[in-house]
């Protein structure tokens, strides 16, 4: 199985290695603007193989995207990430240019892709990548929520002290500091709910620090992270070319599911070998409901900046 990813920064690099050393992919082309960049990266992971043991054939290239063809799945880490006090959203205007000539790129050699979007604005540029490429819903899917629940679930750990693998939790809504939704009332540790163990202030602290948990990694890094996110990337990436169909919180396209239409926002969905299977319709309370509706109306509202790029 064949994986491009368009620029091999910080985590579009993370993410090739991720899928290397953990044998995800047969092949991994690392694709840049930047000259002998991708190519540098490619052989530095290259050389892990002996120690780490895989096989993974890792190439990088300078925007030659015939290399790329036929992909598998494609991964769009291309764009430039925020710097400390900006937000997500602040980016659309440089990483809007990029992403739509990228997907074009891509489609030319590898037609029936599947398509991981990254760069930020994230959930605007996946609405943009689906627009602009006519491609079936089931073949965008914008990666945020998946990091968003690791860091929540992070979060919670530390909170209850015990393993981040024996709690689970999830995160909804826009990838965005203020449009997340950390699924505090459906979280558990090992199937306990953790209301059980934490109190009502410290649950609100901890969905705090989830939605502004890229802002303050930003803060602390000078720019935004990678080695979460790259790992977050290479597991999403796996579900679709192992055909998992994990249920994986991703932005995707809407049609009247959680009351809402034409948007792409992270919600549940089945993830296999065909992208996006199926969108889990759960039951939200009141509550939720209201910050769904409230997430959505902002990322709907970033959206008319596309306005002039999709004309
Ligand atoms: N969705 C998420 O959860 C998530 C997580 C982390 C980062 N991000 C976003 O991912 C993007 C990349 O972040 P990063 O930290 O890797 O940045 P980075 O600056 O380290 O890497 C970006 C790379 O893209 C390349 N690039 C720029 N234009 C290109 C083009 N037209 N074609 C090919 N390559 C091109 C650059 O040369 C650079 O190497 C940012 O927009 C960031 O905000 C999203
Ligand atoms: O915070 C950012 O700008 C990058 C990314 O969206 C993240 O959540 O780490």
């Amino acid at each position: 199985m064949k994986v491009t990813i368009v620029g091999a920064g910080n985590v579009g690099a993370t993410c090739a290695d991720v899928i290397s050393y953990r044998g995800i992919a047969s092949e991994v082309v690392l694709l840049d603007i930047k000259e002998g960049f991708a190519e540098g990266k490619a052989l530095d992971i290259m050389q892990c193989a002996t120690d780490t043991g895989f096989n993974t054939r890792v190439i990088g290239v300078t925007n030659d995207y015939s290399k790329t063809a036929n992909s598998d799945v494609v991964v769009v880490t291309s764009g430039i990430p925020r710097k400390p006090g900006m937000t997500r959203e602040e980016l659309i205007g440089i990483n809007a240019g990029i992403v739509k000539s990228v997907v074009e790129n891509i489609l030319k050699y590898s037609p029936n892709t599947i398509i991981v979007m990254v760069s930020n604005p994230m959930d605007t540029m996946t609405y943009l990548a689906l627009k602009s490429t006519g491609l079936p819903k089931n073949r965008i899917i914008g990666m945020g929520g998946i990091l968003d629940s690791s860091r929540f679930r992070t979060y919670l750990s530390l909170a209850l002290d015990k393993p981040a693998n024996d709690v689970s939790g999830m995160v909804i809504g826009g990838h965005g500091d203020t449009t997340m939704i950390p699924l505090t009332r459906l979280a558990s540790y090992n199937g306990i709910p953790v209301s059980q163990f934490l109190s009502e202030e410290v649950l609100q602290k901890v969905a705090a620090d989830t939605m502004v948990g890229g802002a303050t990694l930003t803060g602390l890094l000078g720019t935004s992270a990678w080695y979460a996110p790259g790992a977050s990337v290479a597991f999403l990436v796996d579900s679709i070319l192992n055909d998992q169909k994990r249920m994986i919180a991703c932005s995707v396209y809407v049609e009247g599911e959680y009351g809402q239409n034409d948007i792409c926002i992270g919600v549940p969905c089945i993830i296999g070998k065909n992208g996006v299977e199926e969108i889990i319709d759960i039951k939200l309370d009141d509550k939720e409901k209201v910050l769904f509706a409230k997430s959505a109306d902002a990322v709907r509202a970033m959206n008319e900046a596309l306005k002039s790029i999709l004309a």
